[in-house]
């Protein structure tokens, strides 16, 4: 099933969050939240179940968890207890023989499938069990992106995994109707110029598949059209490039600095010639540095909604967050993974 996302008005929040959960409860995916200690999760899994956005599974004691989750309904999660999951034993064989070139042993993997319930959680998903993961309201992003790494390795046909965040900006008339893809702001620390072409190439599959609008992708910097000179544009350029060689029909343009990209009189002055400039919603930063502080700007001053980390490039969805996000946070990104899950 399709929905239509072209049009947005200033309640584009609600829109983008609106279709995206529709989208998840037609898929019937099943998520599995491994931070059942935390109570952000817990929330958000009630909220899941209640609106049938994606089956749960919660890793850890039922009774235990119950007993924490005083007023929440979970009594639709599946539970995972490591202490006695009829398929450990297997779960465990399969790990060590999947990371046995790194000299993982059969009682390393039982060890930390008992103790890290990111390891559990990505095995689940790595069989099947479970369609996604979505963690990190307590973990790193280094530690909840080392386990899928490790695990499920990239997607056919894709090098690199990088990240983006969906950002939902209130009352803003730029991108596709203050709706933006920003990449990757939270995986690749110094990409090169093939890493940052892979990862505008994946934003740019991102957006239409989550966003379903065309994507105008700019490969920012601090400089546009030969505006300055340093080895950090030369980069841009030449990612610029090769994205344009390997993807000619994608709408993909650079070097830009933020507002030439997103501001069409800008755009206009500052690259005349460029078919996207002033009207980007795929923004590809040069390094993390500037992705993530760039994406927390946005969210904390513009007051914009931040969905992600979201994966792009992993073989199955597994999903990071921040560890300041809100229970609606994750349910926003439970949904995403969802459709991340599809086939659509
Ligand atoms: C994710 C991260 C931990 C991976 O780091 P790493 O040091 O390469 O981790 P490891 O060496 O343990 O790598 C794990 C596996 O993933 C693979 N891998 C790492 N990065 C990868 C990528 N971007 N794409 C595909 N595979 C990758 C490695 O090749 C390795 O595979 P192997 O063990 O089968 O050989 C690292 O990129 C990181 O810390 N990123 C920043 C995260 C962060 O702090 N963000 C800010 C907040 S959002
Ligand atoms: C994405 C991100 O920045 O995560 P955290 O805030 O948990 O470091």
């Amino acid at each position: 099933m399709k929905f239509c996302l072209t049009v947005y008005t200033e309640e584009n929040t609600v829109n983008f969050l609106e279709s995206i959960k529709q989208r998840a409860k037609a898929a019937g995916k099943t998520i599995v939240l491994p931070e059942t200690d935390d109570m952000r999760t817990l929330k958000a899994a009630d909220m899941i179940l209640r609106e049938e956005i994606a089956k749960i599974i919660l890793i850890g004691s039922k009774d235990e968890t119950l007993a924490k989750a005083d007023g929440l309904d979970l009594t639709k999660a599946i539970f995972i207890d490591p202490a006695n999951y009829s398929e450990m034993e297997s779960l465990t064989a399969k790990l060590a023989d999947l990371r046995k070139e790194k000299g993982m042993t059969l009682e390393d993997a039982a060890a930390l499938l008992k103790n890290d319930s990111l390891y559990l959680g990505c095995m689940l998903v790595k069989e099947g069990i479970a369609d996604g993961m979505v963690a990190g309201a307590v973990n790193s992003t280094a530690n909840v992106m080392r386990a899928s790494l490790q695990i499920l390795k990239t997607a056919p046909g894709v090098k690199l995994v990088s990240s983006f965040f969906v950002m939902v900006v209130p009352d803003c008339a730029y991108g596709e109707n203050g709706v933006f893809l920003f990449s990757d702001s939270g995986l690749v620390q110094n990409p090169n110029a093939e890493e940052l072409s892979a990862i505008a190439q994946s934003a740019a599959q991102s957006f239409k598949k989550l966003v379903q609008a065309e994507p105008k992708v700019a490969m920012l910097s601090h400089s546009t059209k030969g505006s300055a000179k340093h080895p950090d544009v030369d980069k841009v350029i030449e990612a610029t490039r090769l994205a344009k060689e390997a993807a000619p029909d994608l709408l993909l343009d650079g070097e830009f600095q933020l507002d030439a990209a997103i501001v069409p009189e800008i755009g206009k002055q500052k690259a005349p010639d460029s078919p996207i400039a002033g009207y980007a919603n795929v923004l590809i930063f040069p390094d993390l540095d500037a992705g993530n502080i760039g994406y927390k700007l946005v969210e904390r001053l513009a007051k914009a909604e931040a969905y992600g980390p979201i994966t792009q490039g992993i073989a199955k969805p597994v999903n990071d967050l921040s560890r300041g996000c809100t229970a609606e946070d994750i349910v926003g990104v439970t949904a995403i993974t969802a459709v991340q899950a599809t086939n659509d």
